[in-house]
């Protein structure tokens, strides 16, 4: 039977959590399209909160590799907007010129940030927080600038500030009623919230309305109704979000505030559904992710023809991630007239606890200083807990629960997933599970706030007992319970020579995944690099296609440049083929050589074929370049044939597989032209000899080298860099760069083992053995038709610039 085609409008938490339920229970049911305004896969917004706060980095908060959706064989268009919908024809169409035609379609477009009308919004330094862009955006700031204003002291308002303050900047948060977030709280809490803040560095102007935004182009600072101004050069604004609807509207979908569905996730128009934060149900938009997670697992039964009650709305609770701060809400937070209310509030230890209760049964509660019994006070509001049954569950101190082993298995463990701990017991039994890592992968449990990780960890402990290891050895992913070092002595011991044998003899969980896959094939790679052939479909889609996609699809293409060094003849081929395909832009790289950029995918084996040049594997998780000074032959200052050397190291080590890309530069004096000291290896010129720098790095976790050795002469120089590259092959986790690497296993042992003569000459001997399997990809690409027949017209999936 065809596949029906289902086009999702929106890469974002709601619609890939309903894909992801799809897929569990039909997994070959559809023909899956997702279009994505963001160029990134699915990430984790929630988390944007610890990016910003310094917990975590943007590369830890993906949610979907890029390998999900192709193991999945959904095509996603990253950095393309769906800009209309006929119903009627059933097509979307996007500002790419894509006319995308479903059988079903899920609009999961989310909200936009509020931004107030206010004069000045639309100044450099005014910005919402809502995405990785506007992160970014946050980080630079704060590295040039020390005023920052927050608008809203709401939950978003308050985890922005605290990330400013963990920035270096001087926060003030402008709030317009007299107390904080007085949706989730009420005033007795949002005091004690506002104290413990303001203990934090935070600064706050309550019942402040903001009529200005001052500055020419740059913010410079705020105006108030009162007339009172404050100074600041950034400016966040976190006023609330509205859904993102204007598309649905526009194409005749009824729209109130969200799009209007009933209990199925039904628009009113057959065939279309919405899900998450754009969506409005029974007269609600929810704006957390447990709700929207409920939505798109009922949308997904649905679709896939899976009885199901239906969508019948949800008890929300917030919890705020600002570390130090512990603070709850569930469901009703203001009390009426005829509502009943327990209360405990204890000033001295800055502890709050109320609990509403509506007709008899428990509504609301709202806890601070000690939020332990958060999840158990939903449980009981769903469950529709009267106050009877509320006084005997408390009064009796042996149904008192004081560990999580206490706990009844329905109770809910992760609020944003709606896992229980009964599920996680079991998973755990069931699976072998012994670390939160991966009780995460197969439960979802603490994979959204990460708030509930800490009872994940407790219910590990009395579960397993005495076996839990708090700080376990780090699996290499949620398909296995071993480490990287196990499956490096299981494959040497046991000899495996292919993933699928590992994955068998090892005891796989699954049928592996984007993380394990290509790191299996490096360890297979690395250990037997003779015997091994390398299974490419486990590559990162990049290095398969010896390219980088850019974000519009098309590819760059670099060749090799020894040492920065070229010639015009070089150059000349360069210019010609660009002028023949129409290379969008040209462009000189930051490793001394030339990137065209904008090349289609069909042309890159002909235009490889045409300059006739090594890949200068800029997609590589291996050598990338050498960059060189122009050294003795021209500098005044060169000492030493930085130029020669550094050609000679790219030579022998080109086409080389490294844990991670490797980056390598040769100075011929301590002036460092050539930036050695920010280099995996980085060569400096001195008196007649040659420094060793190791572990350096320019990206985001700036790392200065460290000195290793000092050669006089050359051969030893080189001797050593094979030494150091290939222990750093053999002891490296896949995805490691050096500056990690040496880091982790510091400096001093590493200078010890490369001390051992013999060690050296070992590494070496087989570092040649790796180097002896080197072919250059383009070549091997273009003289094998199958390669090019599989590489070029079969890959699906526009995936990320690595
Ligand atoms: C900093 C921060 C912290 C948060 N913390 C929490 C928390 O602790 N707990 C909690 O429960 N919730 C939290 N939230 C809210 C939570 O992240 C959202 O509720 C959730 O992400 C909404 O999911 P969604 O899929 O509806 O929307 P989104 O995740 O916003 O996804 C929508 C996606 O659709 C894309 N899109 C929009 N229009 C189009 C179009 N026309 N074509 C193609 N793509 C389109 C958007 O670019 C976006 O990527 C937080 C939000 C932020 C910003
Ligand atoms: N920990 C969490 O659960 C968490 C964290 C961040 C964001 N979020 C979600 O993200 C979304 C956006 O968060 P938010 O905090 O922007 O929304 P919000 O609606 O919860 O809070 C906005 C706050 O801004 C205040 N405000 C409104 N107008 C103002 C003005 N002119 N001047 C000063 N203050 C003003 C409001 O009084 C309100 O307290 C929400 O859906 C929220 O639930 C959740
Ligand atoms: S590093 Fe020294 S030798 Fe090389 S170009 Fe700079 S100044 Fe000249
Ligand atoms: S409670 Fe948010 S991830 Fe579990």
């Amino acid at each position: 039977m065809k596949k029906k085609k289902l086009v999702l409008m929106g890469n974002g938490m709601a619609g890939i959590r309903t894909l992801e339920e799809i897929l569990k229970l039909n997994p070959d049911g559809f023909d899956i399209t997702v279009f994505g305004s963001e160029p990134y896969p699915n990430y984790n917004r929630i988390q944007l909160s610890k990016v910003l706060q310094g917990d975590t980095t943007l590369r830890d908060i993906t949610l979907n590799e890029w390998q999900w959706y192709e193991d999945n064989n959904i095509r996603l268009y990253p950095g393309e907007t769906v800009t209309s919908i006929n119903k009627d024809k059933q097509i979307v169409y996007t500002d790419k010129g894509k006319a995308q035609p479903f059988d079903k379609l899920i609009i999961a477009t989310g909200s936009n940030p509020f931004m107030l009308p206010l004069p000045g919004v639309e100044k450099e330094g005014v910005i919402a927080f809502r995405n990785i862009k506007d992160t970014e955006t946050i980080v630079e700031y704060a590295k040039k600038y020390k005023k920052a204003a927050v608008i809203g002291g709401g939950l978003l308002g308050l985890e922005a500030a605290r990330g400013l303050l963990n920035l270096g900047m001087q926060v003030d948060v402008i709030h317009i009623h007299d107390f904080l977030m007085e949706r989730q709280l009420d005033r007795t809490a949002g005091k004690l919230l506002q104290a413990e803040l303001e203990l934090q560095g935070m600064n706050f102007l309550l019942q402040k309305s903001t009529i200005e935004i001052l500055g020419k182009k740059q913010v410079t600072g705020l105006r108030f109704k009162d007339g009172s101004r404050i100074k600041a050069d950034l400016v966040v604004m976190a006023v609330g979000i509205k859904p993102n609807v204007a598309i649905a509207k526009e194409a005749g979908i009824p729209v109130s505030r969200g799009i209007l569905v009933n209990d199925y996730l039904e628009t009113g128009i057959p065939n279309i559904y919405a899900v998450g934060e754009c969506a409005e149900h029974r007269g609600m938009v929810y704006g957390l992710v447990a709700p929207l997670y409920q939505q798109g697992e009922i949308l997904a039964k649905h679709l896939c023809g899976v009885e199901t009650e239906g969508y019948k709305g949800s008890v929300l609770s917030t919890q705020l991630k600002v570390s130090g701060v512990d603070v709850f809400s569930t469901g009703k937070i203001i009390e009426e007239e005829n509502s009943k209310v327990s209360k405990m509030h204890d000033d001295l230890r800055g502890l709050y606890q109320k609990i509403i209760f509506e007709k008899g049964k428990m509504a609301g509660a709202v806890l601070y200083g000690n939020t332990k019994d958060g999840n158990k006070l939903l449980n009981y509001i769903k469950k529709g807990t009267t106050i009877e049954e509320y006084l005997e569950a408390t009064q009796n101190p042996e149904k008192e629960i004081n560990s999580v082993g206490d706990m009844p298995d329905e109770e809910m463990i992760c609020g944003c997933n709606g896992i229980t701990k009964g599920a996680i017991v079991e998973a755990i039994h069931t699976q072998g599970l012994t670390t939160v890592e991966q009780v995460k992968g197969c439960t979802n449990a603490s994979r959204s706030c990460g708030g509930c990780k800490s009872l994940v960890s407790e219910l590990l402990q009395c579960t397993l007992g005495d076996s839990y290891d708090v700080n376990p050895k780090e699996a290499i992913c949620s398909c296995t319970t071993l480490s990287r070092d196990e499956v490096v002595q299981e494959i040497r011991s046991k000899g495996l020579t292919h993933i699928r044998e590992v994955m068998n003899v090892l005891g796989w969980k699954t049928d592996g995944c984007s993380k394990c896959k290509p790191a299996l094939n490096y360890y297979l790679g690395m250990i037997a690099p003779l015997k091994y052939k390398d299974e490419k479909e486990a590559r990162f889609v990049n290095e398969r296609l010896h390219a980088n996609i850019q974000k519009d699809g098309t590819y760059s293409v670099v060749p090799r440049m020894y040492g920065g060094v070229t010639t015009s003849e070089a150059l000349r081929k360069i210019a010609d083929v660009a002028d023949k395909y129409q290379v969008g832009t040209i462009k000189v790289t930051g490793g001394q050589r030339i990137d065209l950029l904008g090349v289609k995918k069909d042309d890159l084996p002909k235009i490889w074929a045409e300059l006739d040049m090594p890949s200068g594997s800029a997609y590589a998780k291996g050598l990338r370049t050498v960059k060189t000074c122009v050294g003795e032959s021209y500098c005044r200052f060169g000492t030493q044939d930085s130029m020669g050397m550094g050609i000679k190291l790219e030579k022998k080590f080109e086409g080389l597989n490294t844990p991670h890309k490797f980056k390598m530069a040769v100075s011929a004096c301590p002036r460092n032209c050539a930036e050695s000291g920010i280099k995996d290896v980085g060569i400096v010129g001195v008196d007649g000899a040659w420094e060793m720098y190791v572990g350096g790095n320019g990206g985001t976790h700036l790392r200065q080298g460290d000195l290793l050795f000092k050669f006089k002469s050359e051969e030893e120089l080189i001797e050593m860099i094979g030494a150091f590259l290939q222990y750093y092959r053999e002891t490296a986790n896949y995805l490691e760069r050096t500056s990690a690497w040496v880091d982790r296993l510091g400096l001093d042992h590493i200078k010890e083992v490369l001390s051992v003569e013999s060690m050296v000459k070992s590494l070496n001997a087989r570092m040649e053995e790796a180097l002896s399997i080197v072919q250059d990809p383009w070549q091997e690409a273009i003289n094998n038709k199958t390669l090019l027949k599989d590489l070029y017209q079969t890959v699906k999936v526009p995936t990320k610039v690595e």
